[in-house]
């Protein structure tokens, strides 16, 4: 699999120490992200795992930049591409390539709290328990058919930084479980029904 990544990368270090374990059934193959400097590429290069960068300001168009992420997924061709904390919207070019085999795990349970502020507007909205969700990615903003839902509760006091963090705290290893799932078993989407046999 290629993961793309923005952030600190404590999901995609999830996934690299499943796959160390060859019974894991998919590996890293390389890991992209839409900016420099980030902790997620310092991970995969302290690994030893290719990566690259492509920024949406380094192109003329959306629709380049696209293409451009598209091109550099492909030259890895995995058989699964998964968002770990990637926040870019892929367009059209990569949904046709990859559609169908790319997840996305959000720190929310959707469809509640979609986009780049799942753990703020939860608190915010003031439920009292939320999570996070895997989903096949689709053309939508966090609308594709789910995989998997995790729980966690919202407690009294809580501040957006602990929400966060003890969403990722249940949000990794649902991440490692179904991804492994996945590869090794298979999966199917019929509509927004996903089956892993
Ligand atoms: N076509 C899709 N692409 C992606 C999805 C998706 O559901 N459909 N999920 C994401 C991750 N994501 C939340 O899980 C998410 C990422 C980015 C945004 C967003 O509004 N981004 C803006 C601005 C980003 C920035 O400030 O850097 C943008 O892309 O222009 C919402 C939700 C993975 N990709
Ligand atoms: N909507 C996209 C989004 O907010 N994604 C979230 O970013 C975090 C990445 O953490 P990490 O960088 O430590 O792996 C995760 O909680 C993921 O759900």
């Amino acid at each position: 699999m290629v993961v793309l990544v923005s952030g600190s990368g404590t999901l995609l270090q999830a996934l690299m120490d499943a796959s160390a374990d060859p019974a894991y059934g998919v590996q890293v193959v390389a890991v992209g992200a839409d900016r420099h400097g980030v902790e997620g590429l310092r991970r995969a290069e302290q690994a030893g795992i290719p990566t690259f960068v492509h920024r949406v300001p380094d192109y003329r168009t959306r629709e380049e930049w696209d293409h451009a992420l598209t091109a550099a997924v492909t030259a890895y061709r995995p058989r699964l591409v998964v968002s770990a904390g990637f926040l870019k919207l892929v367009g059209p070019a990569f949904l046709a390539a990859f559609g169908g085999r790319y997840l996305n795990s959000h720190n929310a349970l959707l469809p509640s709290f979609p986009g780049m502020h799942g753990p703020r507007d939860a608190l915010a909205y003031g439920v009292k328990v939320t999570g996070a969700t895997l989903f096949v990615v689709d053309e939508g903003v966090d609308t594709g058919a789910i995989v998997a839902q995790c729980t966690v509760p919202v407690l009294a006091e809580d501040t957006v930084d602990e929400l966060t963090e003890r969403i990722k705290a249940a949000e990794r290893p649902q991440l490692v479980e179904y991804v492994g799932r996945m590869a090794r078993d298979g999966f199917t989407v019929t509509g927004r029904k996903v089956t892993i046999p």
